[in-house]
Order: C-alpha cells, then structure tokens, then sequence
C-alpha cells in the first residue's frame, strides 16, 4: 500500500483548489499563509486513504493496538514529515516553484507544535512516526495544549518568556471529532452503596478529541495521535449574560478549558500543583474510556483485554491510568478488585525517564484524596496486594505523600529504562527494592530517533550523498548505513561528506544573519550544545572551558589555534533561577568574548533565542562537534546525541545515558571521551570538600572564576554571578570542577584533531555510517518484541 503516483502539475491544481475552496483565496490575493494552508490540506488529503485503510485493516486482522499516553508529544512542524513519508517533498517543492512560491518560505511560516519540553516530549513524536513506518496498529494519546512550550526572548542576556500562540491560526492537520467525548470528573465524595462504591464528582468537564493522521515512511500505514482538549459540561451561561454579569457567563467555558490551557514548563521538577494533577488525570480517563468503548464496540470480552491492548505509561505522568482503569473495571463493569488489578497489570506498562529525585511525582495525599477520592481508595486496594503478593516493605502512600513512580512500577508488568547504562542505574538506586520484589520486570530499551526527520528530511546534501553511495532504502532500515564505512577510506567521498557538512554551515550561517544579524565564519569548528538548561546537563561546565580557552587565546595569540564557535540553545524552566542565571552568564560572556579583537577571529559564542525543533533540524547538520557532557549517570539516555552523531558530527562527552552505546558502535577512536564515571562520580561526592580541592588543583579554573565572579562579564552588575561561582565552589553537586580539566585538555585533543581536516571528515562519516542501531524504528521492534507483543500488519518493504 504506498500512494499512487502524483506529478507537480496534478499537484499545483491541488493546491490551487484548496487555496479557492479551503482559504477563499485567489493567487493574486495570497499570503505566505494562505499557501502554507493550501500546501498542507493538499498533502493531508494524500494521507487520508492509508489513514482509513490501516484503521480498516487493524479492525478485520482484530489485532492488539498499542496505546501511546504522553503528556507531551514535541512534534515541531509537519508539512517536510508528511511530505517525505507520502514520497511528496520534491513534487510539492516544484509544483510550489511552478506557481512562483518558495517551498522553504512557505514551510517556514508554519508554527511548531511545541506540545512538550524536551526529550520525553521528542521521543513519544518519533516513536509515532516508527509505529506508523512500522505498521503497529497505534494511538498516541496527549492534550491539544491551547498554549505549548513558552516562547523564549533575551533582555539584556536574560531569558523572558511569553505565551506560545500555535492555535492562533488554524491547525492544518488535526481533524475535530465533537462526537468523541467523555465526561472527566474530580472531586465529591465516595459512598458506599450494598458494598458498591459510588463516586459522587464534585465537578464534571468533558474532554474532546482532535485526531491527527501520522503516515509512516512511504505511506504504507498511518496511525492515529489523538489530543484532548477540556470543555465545559454547561455552554454559555446566558442569564448571567442578561444580568449584564458577562464574566460569569463566559466564567464556566474559561474555567474548563483551563485544564488543557497551557503546558507545564518544567522539565525536571514535579511542581505538585493541582492543575497538573488534574491534567494527568484528564487526559488519561478520557483516553482509557476511549480504548475500552473502542474494545466492546468491537464486542470484546474484558476479561480478554490484554491480548488487545498494550498501555504504555511515558513516564509517571499517566500513572493514574492503573487506578483508573481499576476503577472502570470494577466501578463499572462488576469486577472484583483483585480480578481487576491483575487485568489492568497486564495492560500497563512504564517507561522510566529519570533519576532525577526531584523529577519524580509525589502528590500531597490530601490534595489527591480531594481531587480523585475513589482512585486514593483504589491506590490503597492496589497497595495492599502488593504487599500480600511479596511482603513487600516498599509502599505507594507514605509520608502523607502518593508515589507515583512506585504506582506505575507495581501497576506495570514490564518496566523500562531508557538506555543500557540508566536502565541498569534504576535496578540499583530508584527501584532497587522493587527490583528484588519483581525481579525481571525491569528490563531495558534504548531510545531512539526517526532518521525520516533527523536525517532524511533536515539533511538534503547528506541524503543524496547517501542515495548515490548505497541507495536509497535506508530511511526504514538505517543500519544500511554501514555500508558508508568502507567509502570512508576514500578521499572523493570523504570530500563530499565535506561538502555536505560545509553547505550545512553556510545554509546555518545564512539563516543567522537573516534571524539574528550574526555571521558565522564557516571554517570555524562549529561546536554546539543544544538542549534544556539544566545543571546536570553542565552548560556551565563548557561556558567556563570557553572563557578559559579565551584566556590562552590572549596570552598565546600565535599558537595556531583552531577558530571556534560555541554554539548555544536551550529554554531554562520559568522557575529555575540558577539555569537562568547559567544562560544570562553565557549571554554576558558571549557579549564581552564576541568583542574582543584579539580572539574574535578564533573564538565566538552564539546563543540564538526560542531554540525549539525546527531550530535543531537547522542547527544539527551543521555541526562539527556534539557536546554531550553530563555528569555520568544523570542524563538517562539523550537522544540529540544520535541526531548528531547521525548527521556526522562526532561527540565530546561523558561515559553517560546512550553516550555510552554510541561509543561503543562508533569506536572509541571516533569519539572524545572525558570525565568521570558514574561509580566515580558517587566515589567522589564522599570525599570531603571535592569541589574546593579541585578548584585548587587547577589554577586555570580558579582563575576563570574569579574573572566571573569578579564581573568581568557584567560590568554593570559585578556581584551578579558570585553567588554562582560559591555554589559551584562549595556545592558543585555536578562536579563541575572536578571535570573541568579532563574536559579542557580533551577539548585541545579536539582542535588538534579537527587541524586534520581528512581525518576529522573520516571520523565524521564514521559516526553516520555506525549508529544505524539508534533508529527508533529498532527501539519500537524492541518495544513490540518485549513488552507489547504486537506484531507489524505491513509486510516488510512494502512487498
Ligand atoms: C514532573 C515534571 C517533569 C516533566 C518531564 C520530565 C521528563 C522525564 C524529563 C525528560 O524529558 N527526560 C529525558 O527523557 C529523554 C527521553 O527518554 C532522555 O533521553 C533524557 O535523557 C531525559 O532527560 C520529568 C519531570
């Protein structure tokens, strides 16, 4: 099943009539918008028949769907996604071009969906995309967030943020489906009726469906991701109205719709309020009252869900989805509690992101028992069979706090990590007494990215390249990519790898000026770290190799240094004011170091604002140097390392999440390994004043502090950042100061290596050709295999 062949003049007139039937427009008359409305109804309309035709499929072959529930799905822009998948990108580049558009002007105008913060919110969008490539009967199941992830902007070096207005126009891709709709309650009291618990709500809001289509590679199947959003029970309220009392009137709409108002910015920091528990548990009722009617309308037998249903919890914040779905089966469909716990087990299953102890969510037991009163009961249900089952002394109420990471592990009956290293790290510390209890429930599945999006899509130069070297059936079965390694011997490959790359970075150049003014050179190393702010992630680390790199830079103007550009980009949490302060130092510094006439030509820092998906999609192929440097066992996987080292970019980091398995398939000789392990990180954080000690071990980070905290950077506030500095020097609970000096002198092996031009491309080439593996094409086979057992409804390569 692939789409029947369209040519750019077919193409044309279908734009053309969306632009007079779908916007009302003329030619003459349209705006950049009015094309970019026209272009992607007419490639919506191209996705529609495989859409229709899998959900057929799945309902004739009664197979198992697999049920995605993610509080958020960083999805970014969709016209290039669809295009590449329906085999449509350079028909509509050249039917755009024939009606004198330019397609990338025209795909720029549209907004990214920024419905997520970070990695989990990245990775549930690519896992859709290789679910749909894959052919697994799925749904992805979030909220339609009126507002995503907050725009950035900089005053005076400082992150400000303001609301993201994505809906502000029409969404061209979801479809509104007001029929599918379901009742979500909070709050009341439970009584107790001839034994039957009955929930009386305090308050009731209907969740309504938005469906989005999301077509696999080469159109062969198209799943579905479903997005609710809140409304209210009661319409406008028009006695009110009338009384000339027009808040109250709108006051019931406004109230309701505020569960799915707006996204939470924190990215690592359960911050307990009440509005994100009671978006938790609204989207995941309405999403498993919407399986369970889809199951019965199908004339299921309950009992037999789980050869039905897989339910894949991303992270805690669906873990409702247990007692929830306890409660239906009891509450409404008369089973008894252990039937139904045992039943709901098999459904569930979750993927922990963190080890973070402050990312995971320990709700208030009073605020629970008043927002959901029948689940704190049921909870207590699920907790005492726990502890009859095993004896368990690990509870999920304790300390007036609900568990919600223990929720989701004793509901579950597998339980992932998301790389090798993180997955064995949550055996040992955040689980290791679950882990005795339920030994072999934990098991491991490296994350992945989509080579559709983060290489076929976003890398032009590299694609051909790729096609012209070993074809062109990659984009579904990536670790084809090794075939490139025997090419890396060849210097005229190794020249066109360059030029790939050199294109990337005058493209990135070209669109710096135009955005921010700011030029590039390109035959500096383009070094850059993106991603969010966050002190384990240790922006502060590579600002304070920076400014020591600059130091030497002036005191040895001649020693030949390799020019750089130390790119950064990243959004802090509104409330987390040391990662604000790290971006307004970085921004300080940038300030004074970009001004310098005697390293301007070797070193400049760029930090450009709002960093989201499509700015990676820009920046990625134009790297030179990926900065993974996290402290070891803090970043559970990453996955902008596979982006990188996928687009030809070789890492400097640490034996840390996937960094770890990406040095193993790309060879420790292709890959520049610093700092401490994980053990050792644990070792060191015993011995007494470790961060003072290393500060006097090494006079050149000694100096770099006192330049910052002596306001070297911030003439106009010298004391701005000595808090900063004594916290590094008295905490410093990443050890920042301890790697400092691995990290500096493994940098300098870095611009000795890049001062070897065919070298460095040929190391560059090895990274793309090695890390097929991190496909999440293979991390989905993981996930079907092990945990799911759902198998794919497409015959491979679209036999
Ligand atoms: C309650 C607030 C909150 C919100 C989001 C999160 C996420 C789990 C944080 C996150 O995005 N984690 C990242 O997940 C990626 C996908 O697995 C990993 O690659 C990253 O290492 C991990 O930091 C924690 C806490």
């Amino acid at each position: 099943m692939s789409i029947p062949y369209v040519s750019p003049q077919e193409f044309s007139a279908e734009i053309l009539r969306h632009l007079k039937h779908s916007l009302g427009k003329d030619e003459s008359h349209a705006s950049v918008y009015d094309w970019r409305m026209s272009l992607s109804l007419a490639l919506r309309d191209h996705v529609v028949d495989p859409w229709f035709a899998s959900t057929r499929r799945t309902y004739e072959a009664r197979g198992k769907r697999v049920y995605y529930l993610s509080m958020e799905f960083l999805i970014g822009r969709l016209i290039e996604d669809v295009a590449v998948n329906l085999g449509l990108d350079a028909v509509a580049e050249e039917a755009l071009s024939a009606l004198g558009q330019d397609y990338a002007a025209v795909v720029a105008n549209e907004p990214d969906a920024a419905l997520g913060n970070g990695g989990l919110g990245r990775l549930a969008a690519c896992f859709m995309d290789s679910l749909s490539t894959l052919g697994i009967p799925a749904y992805g199941y979030g909220i339609r967030y009126e507002h995503g992830l907050f725009e950035q902007h900089f005053e005076d070096g400082a992150q400000m943020e303001t609301a993201e207005t994505w809906l502000a126009q029409r969404h061209a891709w979801e479809f509104e489906r007001p029929e599918v709709s379901y009742p979500i309650n909070f709050g009341g009291h439970v009584e107790e009726h001839e034994g039957k618990a009955v929930w009386r709500a305090g308050e009731t809001v209907v969740a309504s469906a938005y469906d989005t289509p999301v077509v696999g590679w080469q159109a062969q199947w198209a799943n579905t991701l479903r997005l609710w959003a809140a409304k209210s029970t009661t319409a406008f309220d028009l006695d009110s109205f009338n009384r000339g009392d027009y808040m109250a009137a709108s006051a019931p709409e406004a109230l309701a719709r505020t569960i799915s108002r707006v996204l939470y910015p924190d990215d690592t920091t359960d911050t307990g309020k009440e509005l994100r528990l009671k978006q938790e548990y609204f989207f995941t009722s309405a999403s498993i009252q919407d399986l369970l009617r889809r199951f019965l309308s199908e004339g299921g037998d309950l009992r037999a869900l789980p050869d039905f249903v897989a339910i894949q919890l991303n992270d805690t914040h669906p873990a409702i989805a247990g007692p929830e779905l306890v409660r239906l089966l009891i509450d409404e469909h008369g089973f008894e509690v252990s039937q139904a716990i045992t039943t709901a087990r098999s459904c569930l299953a979750y993927t922990n992101h963190t080890l973070l102890p402050e990312a995971l969510e320990r709700w208030p037991e009073d605020l629970f028992i008043r927002v959901l009163p029948r689940h704190h009961r049921i909870i207590q249900l699920i907790e005492a069979a726990h502890i009859a089952a095993t004896g368990s002394d690990i509870r999920i109420l304790e300390h007036g706090e609900v568990k919600m990471g223990e929720l989701a592990f004793i509901m579950a009956h597998h339980v992932n990590g998301v790389s090798a290293l993180h997955s064995e790290l949550v055996k040992e510390t955040v689980f290791a007494d679950l882990h005795s209890d339920y030994p072999g429930r934990i098991i491991n599945q490296t994350n992945g990215i989509t080579p559709r999006r983060w290489l076929y899509s976003c890398n032009p130069p590299l694609r051909e390249l790729i096609n012209e070297t070993i074809g062109t059936t990659w984009p579904d079965d990536l670790q084809q990519l090794d075939g490139l390694s025997v090419h890396a011997k060849d210097p005229a490959f190794l020249d066109k790898f360059q030029a790939a790359k050199d294109a990337n970075k005058t493209r990135l150049s070209n669109w710096l000026q135009a955005r921010d003014g700011v030029s590039l050179n390109p035959d500096a190393m383009f070094d850059v770290q993106i991603k969010r702010i966050h002190e384990y992630k240790r922006q502060l680390m590579n600002l304070l190799e920076t400014v020591a790199l600059w130091n030497e830079i002036r005191e040895n103007p001649n020693a030949g240094w390799t020019p750089r550009v130390k790119i950064f980009g990243g959004k802090a949490a509104p409330g987390y004011v040391v990662a604000k302060q790290i971006i307004h130092l970085i921004n300080d510094a940038a300030k004074v170091i970009n001004a310098d006439p005697a390293t301007r030509e070797y070193l400049q820092i760029v930090y450009p604002e709002n960093y989201n998906v499509s700015m990676a999609e820009i920046l990625i192929p134009a790297t030179d140097l990926s900065e993974q440097i996290s402290t070891a066992g803090k970043e559970a996987s990453g996955t902008g390392n596979m982006k990188f080292a996928l687009n030809g970019a070789p890492t400097i980091g640490t034996l840390d999440g996937a960094n770890v398995e990406i040095r193993d398939c790309v060879g420790a000789e292709n890959f520049f390994l610093f700092g401490l392990t994980a053990a050792e990180v644990t070792a060191r954080r015993a011995v007494p004043e470790y961060a003072r000690r290393a500060v006097e071990a090494s006079p050149r980070l000694a100096r770099v502090l006192q330049q910052i905290e002596g306001g070297v950077f911030s003439s106009d506030d010298k004391t701005r950042y000595s808090g900063l500095v004594q916290g590094l020097i008295n905490h410093d609970y990443f050890l920042v100061t301890c790697d400092f000096d691995s990290y500096f002198g493994t940098q300098r092996d870095v611009d000795k290596a890049f001062a070897d031009k065919q070298a460095w491309t040929r190391m560059a080439a090895l990274n793309t050709a090695r890390v097929g593996w991190f496909s999440s094409d293979r991390t989905i086979s993981g996930y079907a295999r092990d945990i799911w057992k759902t198998p794919s409804l497409i015959s491979a390569r679209g036999s």
